[in-house]
């Protein structure tokens, strides 16, 4: 016997995994991997028990938890489907489909933007100064710019390092930029609790790290033990950065 099998067939398998594993990487960013994990293993689980062993009692138990699985999921998972539909939204190409059509980005940051920070943590870095920059990209950050002070700044060097001197009023807490604007310092930013954070990172990183996990941003870190510049973004760590790479990523579109 000979399966009906097309190319619609290979697009629907293809479709699916990219599903699954995108729905893995999103996952692995979040922090959520092992909730991932579980949810896989309760659904191999009903599935054993219904298909294979064909256990009614137990089986209607688990199909009753199923039907209620999905809105429990959508309750779960909330974070991640909305940065899913955003980072879908913000793929590269369907911004390119919307420069298009539109003739410019929304939410986009222009290198004459970036050069002034990126100088800026340069000078902080020589200097030992600490500094927690967060770019805004297409999810909003509303909730934690109302943590700190808001203000409606234009991009300049000078601002962001005093910003960050050490006797500022402002200094501590993540400063947020969005497009040509720094829009507050000194918010307060989710900390990541994932434990593949090395140990000599401090909260900084850690706080650079829940908001890349959280949002499409990325988060710039100075370090003020070591100088050091790193970048976290989409959960993940991109350390010990020279002027060039710092500028390079931040000039990558998203
Ligand atoms: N949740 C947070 N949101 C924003 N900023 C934070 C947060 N937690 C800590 N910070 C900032 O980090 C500073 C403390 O950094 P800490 O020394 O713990 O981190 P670190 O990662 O070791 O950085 P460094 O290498 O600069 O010492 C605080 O003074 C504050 O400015």
């Amino acid at each position: 016997m000979f399966f009906d099998f097309g190319v619609k067939d290979f697009i629907d398998i293809l479709l699916v995994a990219s599903l699954l594993y995108y729905t893995y990487k999103l996952m692995k960013s979040s922090g959520s991997i092992n909730l991932f994990a579980g949810i896989l293993v309760f659904v191999m689980i009903w599935l054993v028990v219904t298909q294979v062993l064909e256990m009614r009692l137990l089986g209607s138990i688990f199909d009753k938890l199923v039907s209620v699985g999905v809105v429990a999921l959508i309750i779960l998972f909330q974070d991640e489907i909305r940065r899913f539909l955003l980072t879908l939204g913000s793929h590269r190409n369907v911004r390119r489909l919307v420069r298009f059509f539109t003739g410019h980005i929304e939410g986009k940051v222009e290198h004459d933007d970036i050069l002034p920070i990126v100088m800026a943590c340069l000078n902080m870095s020589k200097q030992k100064v600490g500094a927690l920059i967060v770019m805004e990209h297409t999810f909003p950050l509303d909730e934690i710019i109302a943590t700190g002070e808001e203000f409606n700044a234009e991009i300049n060097q000078r601002l962001i390092e005093n910003i960050f001197f050490k006797n500022s009023p402002l200094h501590d807490g993540a400063m947020i930029i969005n497009k040509n604007k720094i829009r507050a310092a000194g918010c307060i930013l989710p900390v990541s609790h994932d434990m593949n954070i090395p140990k000599e990172l401090g909260l900084r990183h850690r706080a650079a790290m829940g908001i890349s996990q959280q949002s499409d941003a990325h988060a710039i870190v100075v370090s003020e033990e070591t100088g050091d510049i790193s970048v976290a973004y989409q959960g993940q760590f991109y350390l010990k950065l020279s002027a060039e790479e710092l500028e390079t990523l931040l000039t990558k579109e998203n």
